[in-house]
């Protein structure tokens, strides 16, 4: 890529999205294309392809898909699989027949059996059964693995997976139900500590209602009072945390920096398994990450476990020895990721 490349951002309004339009601007890339989800519905196969026939990009950044926490994606299991092969199908298939030099697309490291070992290489794909909680959006990202990897072997283009660990950061989904643990706890934490000190007005903000007593449905139901704060599950599950803007800038390496040719290792026999897993190799229990945050929020209260939610997978440590040969490591630890994304939701309007 050089810094006139026409580049074709998919999603660039969500939190990686978002991190990686920065990124590109901050080293001078200045022919990024972007669309809304309102401006262009990639689910749609012949919006897709027209849009390609005029734009003609040259690299694509597929950070658009059907994305959500536990509960999300196990409530709304039809929407993950169909929203997501139809976006990842429209565009990869478009970037083959308009002659794309360079794709990047996003998985998730749910593509990884539920007891695959730990921390787990990108070998183990494929080698056991998922976990069920988020079955249908991690056959949908493995169909896309596949469909580059695919694609590569019988057309020779250069459609790169990655396969990032959970993210947090600035612009993060913050919904108290169909969330990520990270945002979703530290939204709560902040609830817990206003209701704490009777910042009742500060409540009625935060939720976007007219009045407290509306607003008492809605702590109660997530289990958010003065003294506790109920956290979903046992609390023992572990988590590998990775900061978007880090990201962000994996991404922008290996497609700077990797083909998919310098990920074959053997030519003469069977290819599979190029993806690259992105995180950090550290990771820590659901009980711990919430400790952390009561402290960064400063919530004085007690945290309670409930076990009528689900823990889904037990732990999902990525095998970063591969994306470390290539040459990146992330620099954002937990303990600084942790403060700045409280500034950020702080700051929100
Ligand atoms: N967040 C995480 O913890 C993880 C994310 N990932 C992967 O990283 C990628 C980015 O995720 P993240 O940034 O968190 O997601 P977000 O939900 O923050 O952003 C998703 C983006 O996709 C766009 N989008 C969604 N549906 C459509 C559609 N039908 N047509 C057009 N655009 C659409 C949205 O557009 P608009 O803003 O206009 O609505 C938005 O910009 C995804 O592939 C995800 O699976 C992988 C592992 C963990
Ligand atoms: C990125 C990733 O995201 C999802 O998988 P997940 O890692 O299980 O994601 P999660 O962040 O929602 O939960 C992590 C853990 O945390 C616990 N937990 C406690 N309290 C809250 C809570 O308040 N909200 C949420 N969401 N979880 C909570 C929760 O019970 C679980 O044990 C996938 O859909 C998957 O498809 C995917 O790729």
């Amino acid at each position: 890529m050089n810094q006139e490349s026409k580049i074709f951002l998919a999603g660039h309004r969500g939190l990686v999205g978002s991190a990686i339009h920065k990124n590109l601007l901050a080293k001078g890339y200045n022919n990024i294309i972007t669309r809304t989800h309102a401006e262009l519905e990639l689910t749609n196969q012949a919006a897709v392809d027209e849009f390609f026939l005029q734009q003609k990009p040259e690299y694509v950044f597929l950070a658009a898909a059907k994305v959500g926490g536990i509960v999300a994606n196990n409530t709304y299991r039809g929407d993950f699989i169909y929203t997501n092969l139809m976006i990842q199908n429209n565009v990869i298939h478009s970037s083959y027949v308009h002659g794309v030099k360079k794709l990047l697309f996003l998985g998730s490291t749910c593509i990884y059996p539920r007891l695959a070992p730990q921390p787990m290489p990108e070998s183990c794909l494929l080698t056991g059964e998922l976990e069920y909680t988020n079955e249908p959006y991690a056959i949908a990202k493995i169909a896309g693995i596949k469909l580059c990897e695919s694609y590569n072997i019988q057309y020779g283009t250069n459609f790169l997976s990655v396969m990032p660990t959970n993210l947090y950061g600035p612009g993060d989904n913050f919904d108290l139900e169909k969330s990520h643990v990270l945002p979703a706890l530290l939204r709560k934490l902040h609830l817990a500590k206003l209701l704490h000190h009777e910042d009742f007005e500060g409540i009625v903000k935060d939720l976007g209602v007219s009045s407290f007593e509306d607003a008492v449905p809605i702590l109660d139901r997530f289990g958010v009072s003065k003294d506790v704060v109920e956290i979903w599950g046992s609390g023992k599950p572990r988590r590998e945390f990775l900061w978007s803007e880090d990201m962000a800038d994996a991404c922008v390496f290996i497609m700077e920096h990797q083909d998919f040719s310098d990920l074959i290792k053997d030519k003469t026999r069977e290819i599979r398994n190029t993806h690259i897993n992105i995180g950090t190799g550290i990771d820590i229990s659901i009980r711990d990450l919430a400790e952390l945050l009561r402290e960064v929020v400063g919530f004085p209260g007690d945290l309670r476990f409930n076990p009528d939610l689900p823990d889904g997978t037990y732990q999902k440590l990525t095998d970063v020895s591969k994306l470390n040969q290539l040459g990146w490591k992330y620099s954002t630890s937990l303990e600084q990721g942790l403060p700045r994304l409280y500034e950020n939701y702080l700051g929100q309007p």
